[in-house]
């Protein structure tokens, strides 16, 4: 099986030491910026808009995994690929015509996601899962950082890894929320390919080592023990 990614989620950084942090990121042995846009209507915050991403786009020199926790995101995609993002992921909950939504985001020139409230069920993602490049899975609802991980969690990862496998998808299975040192090596066992961490990383002293120390677990987890 390949090596877990990691991918810090720039909501937790410090926005008054934005390209500080995102250059520790690019220092780091992270392997993605995941970054999430709220627009207050989706979800019950707002975090930050196209300017913020612009700047993370000038100093980020890893691949951009953006995760969009709004309405009608159909009517940004174009500006998103402008802005550099690699990923873009959609919610299954704000997307009326979700397959014309993924085949725009990849005519875009985007690899193409879908996210998971913890309420929605693997399985809605049926027919549309072989046009997906990754499922993210929300282990906390979406909207803030620094919450409790959803336990029930592990079975959705676990139904999504087989989904895609049924299937013969190629998306990765990435996990969002509540996402630690202590979780890391059941979510892998589970069948993440990418975990999101924001609190955990950005909060510790060090992020940087924050973030080479959960890149090793990880790698031996991925490598020797599942
Ligand atoms: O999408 C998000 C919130 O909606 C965040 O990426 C997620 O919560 C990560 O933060 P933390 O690791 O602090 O839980």
């Amino acid at each position: 099986m390949s090596k877990a990614k990691i991918a810090p989620s720039l909501l937790a950084a410090d926005f008054g030491n934005l390209q500080r942090d995102v250059e520790m990121v690019n220092k780091s042995e992270a392997d993605w910026h995941h970054i999430d846009i709220m627009d207050g209507v989706f979800v019950p915050n707002i975090s930050y808009g196209m300017p913020v991403v612009k700047a993370i786009s000038k100093h980020a020199t890893k691949p951009l995994d953006v995760h969009l926790m709004i309405v009608d995101p159909d009517r940004y995609i174009n500006t998103f690929a402008e802005l550099g993002a690699t990923y873009l992921t959609v919610h299954y909950e704000a997307c009326t015509h979700l397959h014309r939504t993924i085949q725009a985001i990849k005519a875009a020139g985007m690899k193409a996601g879908v996210a998971l409230n913890p309420h929605t069920n693997v399985n809605l993602l049926k027919n549309i899962i072989k046009d997906l490049d990754l499922v993210l899975i929300m282990s906390v609802n979406p909207g803030f950082g620094g919450q409790s991980f959803i336990e029930n969690s592990y079975e959705k990862i676990r139904d999504a890894k087989e989904l895609i496998k049924m299937n013969e998808s190629k998306a990765l299975v990435e996990v969002d929320g509540g996402v630690t040192i202590k979780n890391a090596k059941a979510l892998i066992k589970a069948g993440a390919d990418v975990l999101v961490a924001g609190s955990f990383i950005f909060k510790s002293g060090d992020p940087g080592t924050t973030i080479k120390e959960l890149k090793a677990a990880t790698d031996k987890w991925s490598i020797f023990e599942l």
